[in-house]
């Protein structure tokens, strides 16, 4: 892979127009999210992990510019514990639809190696795996409504926040072009960023009483980062997110999701 591919400036573009690798810290931030191209020459960098090979081959296998089915792509976005597994499950069968996920099932056994992998490695098998998800996506809203737990401005909003230290006025502007969907990646009909207070959330991560992972600690632990996360989810565009709150009882949340479903997409 060519020097600087992933990490040290190297300058590289995505073949879609993704920012990739490129020589500001901040460019990092799009740089580590990568789009296609760009999580492939990180993996190939990351030879030593058998994995990465497994995952290079998986992308290999998945053809270039998906297009979507006729049915609706609807993704839920949010930091851990928003309920977003809860609602996924409820709307998927309420429309009798698909639930996929990012990573997708696929390569999710490896996640562990990679969250201990440095940032730019972890951040190409996270982006990677959303271009291996959108191979599924394309497949199955040929045959009923997609649901999808994260895509890629979760990969985004984290790969962000994880690289700009501070608070969120240091992030880069709205409208930079690390808040800007790939071109390359097959785009959702709709994106619904689930919100609750932070108090709520650390009751709901409590109740459910799960092994934390690394993120979530220190998602616990760093208001900032917190919010850092947050307001990137906010500054993401084309397609942008439309804030939910998630705060009333699950029944309450599903009706209200299933409304903005019902206004957005054609069903
Ligand atoms: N509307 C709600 N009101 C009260 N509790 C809720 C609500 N929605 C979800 N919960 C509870 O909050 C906890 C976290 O929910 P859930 O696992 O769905 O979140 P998540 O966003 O998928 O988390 P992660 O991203 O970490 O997987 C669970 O115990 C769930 O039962
Ligand atoms: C998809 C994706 C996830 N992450 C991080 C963010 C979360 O803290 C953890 C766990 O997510 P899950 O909903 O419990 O599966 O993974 C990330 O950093 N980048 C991504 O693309």
């Amino acid at each position: 892979a060519p020097a600087g591919a992933c990490g040290g400036g190297g300058g590289v573009r995505g073949r879609g127009g993704a920012a990739v690798w490129l020589w500001q810290p901040r460019r990092q931030a799009a740089g580590a999210a990568g789009g296609r191209e760009g999580s492939r020459l990180c993996l190939q960098c990351a030879a030593r992990i058998p994995e990465a090979g497994a995952v290079l081959d998986l992308l290999e296998q998945c053809p270039e510019h998906q297009r979507k089915g006729s049915f609706p792509v609807v993704v839920f976005e949010g930091l851990d514990a928003t309920g977003k597994t809860t609602v996924t499950q409820s709307v998927k069968d309420t429309l009798n639809g698909v639930l996929l996920r990012s990573p997708p099932a696929c390569i999710s056994q490896w996640r562990t190696i990679f969250d201990d992998e440095p940032a730019p490695i972890k951040r190409a098998f996270y982006a990677a795996g959303n271009y291996i998800l959108a191979s599924e996506i394309a497949k199955a809203s040929t045959q009923a409504p997609v649901i999808i737990d994260r895509y890629w401005h979760s990969t985004a909003a984290y790969a962000i926040a994880t690289e700009v230290d501070g608070k969120v006025q240091d992030l880069p502007p709205a409208h930079d072009e690390v808040y800007q969907w790939p071109e390359d990646l097959l785009k959702p009909d709709l994106v619904l960023l689930l919100t609750v207070d932070p108090e709520e959330r650390v009751q709901r991560l409590q109740r459910r009483g799960l092994e934390k992972t690394k993120e979530e600690a220190e998602l616990e632990a760093n208001t900032l980062f917190r919010q850092r996360v947050e307001e990137s989810y906010r500054r993401m565009v084309n397609p942008a997110c439309q804030v939910v709150d998630a705060s009333p009882s699950k029944e309450e949340v599903l009706q209200t999701v299933l409304q903005l479903i019902k206004k957005h997409c054609a069903m």
